[in-house]
């Protein structure tokens, strides 16, 4: 059994998606422990938060009294026993099985049995996540996007332990949050990133082909196909590292059809991120 209510929920990590996850409970009335592991990152975290609520005062989309409330709810901390008395736990910590492993393993310590814990893994098993666990059937994946605030789609990603009540609580919760859900399988990159990762590769290949220019790619694929971002702008976005990233972790689970793009590897390998380095297909300001 899961606990239906769900007030005070943790997130684990407080970087890029933890704040933003953080931020967008916090607004639906949650009180939010953040937790990170050192001080300076619970800090940057909160920036991310100040940064993200100040857009939304000033385009008019939050009254600044609202914006205010949302982050009087966020607790920051670097102290795992503050996670002791939430009733759902998000982990947004690095995309690495170990570090996640251990996350897990940690929650389970210190937080109630009957408490629902998700990842927002992109592209690793949430049954793996949880395999160590006494308790895996309350391990889900909830894999918000990026950036979370704005972003409407949260994708459910069930384990194979992973029960339908805490299933049916993760839809819950996502939509509470006002946000749109899907489910999908334990399986590798999920709905998401096993359609997106191969588009975006095949994207770099074209234009390291010499198909046609990065720009007409872009607006190729926008004009043509009706997606807001064509490849090479929307790897640029998402940050040229975690896209190859998620091509390995593909690459290595399902085959060839996979594999990462050759000029993706040597842009990483030049440093060249994406709009977070000013430098990736585009350059940025
Ligand atoms: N960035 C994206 O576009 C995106 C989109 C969807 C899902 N995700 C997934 O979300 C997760 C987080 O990604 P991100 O982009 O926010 O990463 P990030 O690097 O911005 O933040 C990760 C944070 O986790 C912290 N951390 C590491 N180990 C920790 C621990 N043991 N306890 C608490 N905090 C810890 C780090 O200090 C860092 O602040 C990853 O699994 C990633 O795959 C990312």
């Amino acid at each position: 059994m899961v606990r239906e209510t769900i007030d005070r929920v943790g997130v684990v990590g407080a970087g890029t998606m933890g704040s933003g996850i953080a931020q967008v409970a916090a607004a639906h009335d949650h009180d939010v422990v953040m937790r990170d592991i050192r001080e300076e990152f619970v800090e940057s975290g909160f920036e991310n938060i100040d940064d993200s609520l100040e857009r939304l005062v000033s385009n008019e989309t939050l009254p600044e009294d609202e914006a205010e409330g949302v982050r009087e709810r966020i607790e920051g901390t670097t102290d795992l026993e503050d996670l002791a008395n939430c009733d759902l736990v998000v982990e947004a910590a690095l995309e690495e099985m170990d570090v996640k492993k251990d996350v897990f393993a940690d929650l389970e310590d210190v937080c109630d049995d009957d408490i629902l814990l998700a990842t927002n893994t992109s592209t690793l098993s949430i049954t793996s996540i949880a395999s160590d666990l006494e308790h895996p059937e309350r391990v889900i994946g909830l894999h918000f996007m990026n950036p979370v605030p704005i972003m409407e789609g949260v994708e459910v990603v069930v384990g194979e332990k992973t029960t339908d009540t805490a299933t049916d609580l993760a839809h819950e919760f996502a939509e509470g949050l006002e946000k749109t859900t899907w489910e999908a399988d334990d399986k590798p990159g999920f709905v998401t990133n096993r359609i997106l990762m191969p588009w975006i590769n095949e994207g770099i290949r074209a234009y390291d082909e010499g198909v046609a220019t990065k720009e007409d790619i872009d607006v190729g694929m926008e004009l043509g196909t009706n997606v807001p971002m064509g490849p090479l702008t929307l790897a640029d976005h998402i940050g040229l590292d975690v896209c190859l990233h998620a091509s390995e972790t593909l690459h290595e689970e399902l085959g060839d059809r996979y594999k990462p793009a050759y000029l993706l590897k040597r842009k990483v390998e030049a440093g060249d991120l994406g709009k977070k380095t000013g430098q990736g297909f585009y350059e940025y300001d």
